[in-house]
C-alpha cells in the first residue's frame, strides 16, 4: 500500500466519524506516525473537544490495543497521569479509534519554544518529579514504556486549568513485564530483545539489546530531565542509526570530564548518585523509586527551589501539581478496593460501552 492509499484512509478535516453513541468531528491534525494519526476533534453533540488517535487497518503493528489496555490500568489505579478513554469505534476498513483527554503541547515542543533551549532547574525538576511518578505508576500496572523521550510527555489543557498536570502518552511500545494474573512473576527474559525506543534516551541495555526492565524506563527518564536541565545531550548531533557511537557515548559519561560535561548546568552530585544507583541494578530489580525522589528533592532543596515556585510555561500561578503525597493518598484508597471489584468493574465499564474492534479481537500483545 502506496502512502496515499495509506493517508486516504486516515479521517480528513472537518470529516464527521461515528460511534455507536456519538458524532465527532475531526478539527486538526496533531501528529501522524506509522500507525496511524492523532486529531483534535470535537463532540458534535456538545462541543466537547478530544483527541482521537486512529490506526488504519493496514498498519503491521497494533499499537491501539496496548494504548487501551494500559490507559485503563492506570484509570483503575485512579493515576492524574494518563489520559482518560472515553470512547471507542471503527471505520468499516479504513481505521479504529479511541477517543481520549484532549492535552496540550507536549515537553519536546516546549523545551525548544525557550529562548535557552532548556527549563529552569525549578521546572526541571518539578517536571522530573512528576513523570518520575507516571513511570511509577505505569510500572503499578504491569507495563514498561520502553520509549521514554520528553515528546511522550504533555502538559495539560490551560482551558482546563491543567497546565501544571505532566500527561504520559503513547503506549504503542509498551510491553507486560509481569505475568497475567495466575503468574504474577517477571516474565523470563529473552536471550536477545530486538532494539526498540528512541536511541538518544535508550538506555544501555536498550542499545545492547538485551531485554529491558523496570530501570530501562528510569535510565531513559534521566537523559530526558538532563536534557531538560542542561539544554542538551552531548549526543545530540547523532542520528538514531548511530546506535553503536551512541552507546559508547553514554558508557564515557558515567565517569571522568565526560561525566561533567554531561552534567553541565545539573545539579551534579544528586544526579551522579541517581545514575550510579540505576548502573547498579539488574533486570530483576525493584527499583527504589523513593531514593531517586528523594535525590530530586535534596538537588530541590540544596538549590533553594520552593515546592510553590511557579513553571516556566505557567509563570503567573503557584505551582500546586500532584504530589507524592497525593499519590500515596490514592494509594491507600484504591489498596482497600478489592482487585477485580468496583474499580476494574467501573473502569471496564467506561471501556465497554462502545462497538470496538480492537477490543474483542484476540491478539497476540508486543
Ligand atoms: N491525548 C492527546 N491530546 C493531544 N495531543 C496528543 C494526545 N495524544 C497524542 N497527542 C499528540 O499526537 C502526536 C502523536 O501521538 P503519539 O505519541 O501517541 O503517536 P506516535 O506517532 O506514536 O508518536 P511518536 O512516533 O512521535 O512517538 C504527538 O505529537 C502528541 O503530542
Amino acid at each position: 500500500m502506496t502512502e496515499e492509499e495509506h493517508n486516504d484512509k486516515l479521517p480528513q478535516v472537518g470529516e464527521i466519524i461515528a460511534s455507536r453513541r456519538q458524532h465527532y468531528e475531526a478539527m486538526k491534525l496533531l501528529g501522524k506516525g506509522g500507525f496511524g494519526a492523532v486529531f483534535h476533534v470535537r463532540r458534535v453533540a456538545d462541543d466537547a473537544q478530544f483527541a482521537m488517535k486512529c490506526e488504519t487497518y493496514d498498519v503491521k503493528k497494533q499499537v491501539l490495543t496496548m494504548d487501551c489496555k494500559v490507559l485503563r490500568g492506570a484509570y483503575m489505579i485512579r493515576s492524574p497521569h494518563f489520559c482518560t478513554v472515553l470512547d471507542r469505534g471503527k471505520v468499516h476498513e479504513r481505521f479504529r479509534f479511541l477517543i481520549m483527554k484532549l492535552v496540550g503541547k507536549n515537553l519536546w515542543e516546549l523545551r525548544i519554544a525557550t529562548p535557552t533551549m532548556r527549563f529552569s532547574l525549578n521546572t526541571s525538576l518539578k517536571a522530573a518529579e512528576q513523570s518520575l511518578m507516571s513511570i511509577e505508576d505505569l510500572h503499578k500496572v504491569g507495563y514498561l514504556h520502553r520509549d521514554i523521550k520528553p515528546g511522550n510527555f504533555a502538559i495539560g489543557m490551560e482551558c482546563n486549568q491543567e497546565q501544571q498536570i505532566i500527561y504520559m502518552l503513547d503506549f504503542g511500545l509498551c510491553r507486560k513485564f509481569l505475568g497475567d494474573q495466575t503468574h504474577k512473576d517477571l516474565r523470563m527474559p529473552r536471550a536477545s530483545a530486538p532494539f526498540r525506543g528512541t536511541t538518544r534516551y535508550a538506555s544501555l541495555a536498550a542499545l545492547r539489546q538485551i531485554e529491558q526492565s523496570r530501570k530501562d524506563d528510569i535510565e531513559a527518564w534521566l537523559y530526558m530531565v538532563v536534557e531538560w536541565t542542561a539544554g542538551q545531550l552531548p549526543w545530540r548531533k547523532l542520528k538514531g542509526s548511530d546506535k553503536e557511537d551512541v552507546l559508547k557515548w553514554k558508557e564515557d559519561v558515567r565517569s571522568g570530564e565526560a561525566l561533567d560535561d554531561f552534567l553541565t548546568d545539573c545539579p551534579k552530585r544528586q544526579f551522579t548518585a541517581i545514575m550510579q544507583y540505576l548502573d547498579s541494578l539488574v533486570y530483576q530489580s525493584i527499583p527504589d523509586y523513593d531514593y531517586v525522589y528523594y535525590c530530586i528533592q535534596h538537588a530541590c532543596r540544596v538549590n533553594g527551589i520552593d515546592p510553590t515556585e511557579p513553571l516556566d510555561w505557567d509563570p503567573t500561578r503557584l505551582y500546586h501539581g500532584p504530589c507524592r503525597a497525593d499519590r500515596d493518598k490514592r494509594g491507600e484508597e484504591t489498596s482497600k478496593i478489592p482487585a477485580d471489584s468496583a474499580a476494574a468493574g467501573a473502569a471496564t465499564k467506561s471501556f465497554t460501552t462502545d462497538n470496538d474492534a480492537a477490543g474483542s479481537k484476540k491478539k497476540k500483545v508486543a
